[in-house]
């Protein structure tokens, strides 16, 4: 708590360091970081004023009398106690409601978080504590406040710890939380682990796990990948896996389908087969690929052949229609399952609102289902691995098209097959894709296509790469 309240009077600070601080604390340990911010906002000489409401919580408690014990003011909390005292004030601290929030919204804090929401939009700052008050830790929707009132104030700067939060990365509610700023806070890593809060690594972050090769690289040393897909109707999907896969750096890209499927580059090397089971599992342990990515277009005996190919025990990414439930228990370590939110809920057996909602929570659901990793597809993409997740935003609105996933199912296959851990790949393949989306966007918009994105791949590699603290070209 202490570390916490620290760091959000640091925030505040930073954020409006003129004119009085106003402190709004609640009941439980989210007030009880308010009187700790509040602390530290007056030994950096600020004028400081906390309204509270009475406490039950043990840590709370301490930290009001701390703050009483260095002169500080506290008065009762209410409505029109905000709305009296908020048009002078430099900045607002919401410390109401954190992680222990459960909707509904008492109407007594409704009208607190209205007095506190209409003086945000006359223009003063408002930094939330964990949260803004009135989101649910676990949502990305905004629950409705009593009788027609707004269910949050938002603000203009969320100051969160240990990690990120669904309501912080996703939907309306995060719309709501302004910047947001993580601490990362000293507490055991199983604890985190515990909890659905993610990371979310930089660019410099991912670079750094790019494949590096050596100079006398051959393509038999930078990935043979498979792409297994296409079927009559959907031949283009298995076409953008492979595309994906060539400019995402692999060496060599067969394509294998019982379907005719168009020559999108020629360097892809296009194998159709009228028993396109027969023909793979008959492959020899020496013929078979690095890495494999089987399901785009494949059409509904796809689950079957990917329990057959799994048993290779290969790196394989899972794709459309090979993300069948009857899988799970089939995975292992070097697996990817690429679901978007519609095939997350078929697998997870619920509805799509469900995984829209709490996307952590469903994505770390479906990883201790399926084993492997799990990147569940979206704006932003959750990554999940054993004991951790991890998110990636960017992309662009235009990237919402046919075929998108596909090319991301190719590239993730190139990067396993250039060597890099399911994890690994997982989330630099994300980064690639979705920078690459950003580059494509500037021409297209939203006319993008997935071979626009794809087109950009190599420029992605390279911004990727230019983040790297010393630089070393792609
Ligand atoms: N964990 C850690 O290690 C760390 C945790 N940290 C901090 O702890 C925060 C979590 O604290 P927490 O668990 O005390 O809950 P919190 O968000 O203050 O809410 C509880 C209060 O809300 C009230 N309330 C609930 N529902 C309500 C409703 N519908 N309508 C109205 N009121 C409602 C509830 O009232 P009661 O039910 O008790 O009457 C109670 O007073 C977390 O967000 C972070 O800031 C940091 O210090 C860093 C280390
Ligand atoms: N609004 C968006 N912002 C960022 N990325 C997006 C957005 N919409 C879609 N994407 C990305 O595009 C891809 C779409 O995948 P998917 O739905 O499987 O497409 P398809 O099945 O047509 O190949 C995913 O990687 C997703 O993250």
């Amino acid at each position: 708590m202490e570390e916490a309240g620290r760091a959000v009077a640091d925030a505040a600070q930073d954020l409006a360091p003129q004119g009085p601080a106003l402190l709004l604390a609640g009941g439980g340990a989210n007030g009880g970081d308010a009187f700790v911010a509040a602390r530290h906002l007056l030994t950096l000489g600020r004028e400081v004023l906390v309204l509270a409401l009475p406490s039950r919580h043990p840590l709370t408690r301490l930290n009001r009398r701390r703050w009483r014990a260095v002169g500080g003011v506290t008065r009762p909390l209410s409505a029109s106690a905000v709305s009296h005292r908020a048009p002078g004030a430099g900045v607002i601290v919401d410390g109401l409601l954190g992680t222990g929030f459960g909707p509904p919204l008492r109407p007594a804090l409704a009208g607190v978080i209205g007095a506190l929401g209409a003086a945000r939009s006359h223009g003063t700052p408002v930094v939330a504590i964990d949260l803004p008050s009135g989101l649910e830790e676990t949502s990305a929707l905004v629950p409705d406040g009593p009788d027609g009132l707004p269910g949050t104030a938002g603000a203009d700067l969320t100051v969160t710890f240990m990690g990120l939060k669904a309501a912080l990365l996703f939907g309306a509610a995060a719309a709501q939380a302004g910047r947001v700023q993580l601490i990362p806070l000293r507490v055991p890593g199983d604890w985190v682990q515990a909890q659905a809060v993610a990371e979310q690594p930089t660019d410099a972050h991912v670079a750094a796990l790019l494949p590096v090769r050596r100079a006398d690289a051959h393509k038999g040393t930078a990935g043979r990948v498979w792409i297994v897909g296409g079927h009559p109707g959907t031949v283009g999907a298995a076409g953008m896996a492979g595309v994906g896969a060539l400019r995402a750096g692999a060496g060599l890209v067969t394509l294998h389908s019982a379907a005719d499927v168009p020559l999108l580059m020629p360097e892809l090397m296009i194998h159709r087969h009228a028993d396109l089971r027969a023909a793979l599992l008959g492959t020899p342990e020496s013929g078979r690929p690095d890495a494999l990515a089987v399901g785009m277009g494949l059409g509904p005996d796809a689950a079957a052949l990917a329990r057959e190919l799994l048993r290779w025990q290969r790196p394989t990414v899972l794709d459309a229609d090979a993300l069948q439930i009857e899988l799970a228990g089939h995975g292992h370590a070097a697996c990817i399952w690429t679901p978007h939110p519609g095939e997350a809920a078929r697998l997870l057996g619920t509805s799509t609102q469900d995984v829209t909602r709490d996307p952590l929570s469903a994505a770390r659901a479906l990883q201790q289902r399926l084993s492997g990793v799990v990147v569940l597809k979206g704006g932003p993409s959750v990554v999940a691995y054993p004991g951790g997740l991890s998110v990636s935003r960017g992309g662009h609105p235009g990237m919402a098209s046919g075929g998108m996933g596909d090319t991301l199912s190719g590239i993730l296959a190139a990067l396993l097959g250039q060597g890099l851990s399911a994890r690994d790949a997982a989330v630099t393949g994300v980064r690639l894709h979705a920078r690459a989306g950003e580059r494509a966007a500037q021409v297209h918009g939203y006319g993008l296509s997935a071979s626009d994105v794809a087109q950009e791949l190599g420029g992605a590699w390279q911004d990727l790469s230019a983040a790297l603290p010393a630089h070393r070209p792609g």
